[in-house]
Parts: structure tokens; sequence; C-alpha cells
């Protein structure tokens, strides 16, 4: 790959990262939570986006297969050279940057978010308290601090949809509707998780699948 042909994607921070989108990935895939081509990352970097493309395994991603965008404008700044077209996530990536000023998001197909939405089939929102974890979860933003142990986080469902692009207009809604979650769960789907950085984003994503892990595991101990 001829270093002109990465366009933005050449240098600076663009560069930076999109090596992460492809490293992070890598560690998303090996958590069990971006397999099969599902699930996905961007990272912002001022005014640009970079998106991973759609239909790949994003495990085995390179920078010369990613996308960026004007979050200002919508227009592509890159696209790589190969026929590819960028994620169908990235509606939902934008309601995430647009309406909560977010640094990157993450996008799991988790199975623990396929479980809850088996044990919470008619709640609105996952609720829990009393775990450890809690206190790694920020109230939106790590700007409006974080939950403590007895707090009651509330993380809203919404309705899966035949494709990702139509889940932009119930996403928005529940993150503006739960201005103190920082995730949102798609039923029988996966998660779309935010933070202020990557790296809080990464940490909120983790943070947040722990607790659903954990939570799932001491109901089964009741039984
Ligand atoms: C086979 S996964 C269907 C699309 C989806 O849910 C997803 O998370 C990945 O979409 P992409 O366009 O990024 O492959
Ligand atoms: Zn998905």
């Amino acid at each position: 790959m001829k270093s002109s042909e990465l366009g933005c994607l050449e240098s600076g921070d663009l560069r930076i990262s999109g090596e992460l989108i492809c490293k992070i990935c890598q560690d998303l895939y090996n958590s069990g939570w971006v397999t099969g081509t599902g699930g996905g990352i961007t990272i912002r970097s001022g005014d640009a986006i970079v998106i991973a493309p759609s239909g790949v395994q994003k495990e085995r991603m390179q920078l010369e297969h990613l996308f960026v965008m004007s979050l200002k404008t919508r227009e592509y700044l890159h696209k790589p050279l190969q026929a590819l077209k960028p994620s169908q996530c990235t509606p939902l990536f934008l309601a995430a940057y647009t309406c909560r000023d977010a640094y990157a998001c993450i996008h799991t197909h988790s199975q623990e978010a396929i479980l809850l939405s088996e044990v919470f089939p008619n709640s609105d929102y996952f609720s829990a308290s009393g775990f450890e974890v809690l206190r790694h979860i920020p109230r939106g933003s790590k700007r409006n601090g974080f939950y403590s142990v007895t707090d009651a986080v509330k993380i809203p469902f919404i309705n899966n949809t035949a494709h990702e692009s139509d889940l932009h207009d119930s996403l928005k809604a529940a993150i503006l509707a739960y201005p103190e979650a920082c995730a949102v769960i798609v039923r029988d789907h996966g998660i779309y998780c935010w933070g202020d950085t990557w790296q809080d984003t990464k940490m909120n994503t983790e943070a947040v699948e722990y607790l659903f892990q954990a939570y799932l595991r001491s109901r089964k101990i009741e039984y």
C-alpha cells in the first residue's frame, strides 16, 4: 500500500485513530464482542471521524480499509481504494457524536446484551445496583461523575430493527431520554457505548459488559 493512497490517514492524529480502531477491534474480537463482522468502533479526531468498513472481519482490518468523514459536513474526506462501503452503524455513531459530544463509540454484539433482552422483555431500561463495577461507569459522561456501588444505574433498551441504520431515531431518543447513561442496549443485538476519549469509551464498554456478565451470573446463582 503506497502511503499516498491512505490520504489523510497517512499521518498525524487520523493515522493514530485509524491504527487504534484496528487494534481495539482485535481486542473486542478477543472478548467475543465483534464476531462474524458484527459490531465496530469509530474514533473522532477534531472534526473528522474515522469509520470502519461494512461487512468485513473487524479484527482483520487495516488502515487502507477505513473511511474518514467530516462530522460537520458529513462528507467523506477519505475513502478506501477497495470497493468497500462505510459501516451500517455510521448513523448510530453520528448520534453519539452529536447528542453526547462523544469522542468515540463502540458497538458490540455481546451475548450478554441478548440475554438481558430476554430477562427484561418488557422493560424500558436495565437497572442494577450493589456491584463494585458501578464505580467505573460514568453518569453519562465522566464530567458528571461516576455511579457509587449503592446507586442504581439505568441503561435503556431499544428494539432491534431489520437494518442497522433504522435504529437511528430510537437510539437518539434513548440517548436524550437517559442523560446519565453511557450506553444503549439494542434488544437481541448488542450495545452502543460512548465516552469522552477513546480510552474512556473502551473502559466504559468493558465496565458495562462486565456489569451485564456479573448480573446474569448472580441471577443464575439465585436459581
Ligand atoms: C452481520 S452484522 C449486521 C450489521 C450489524 O449489526 C453490525 O453491527 C455491523 O455492521 P457493519 O456494516 O459495520 O458490518
Ligand atoms: Zn450490529
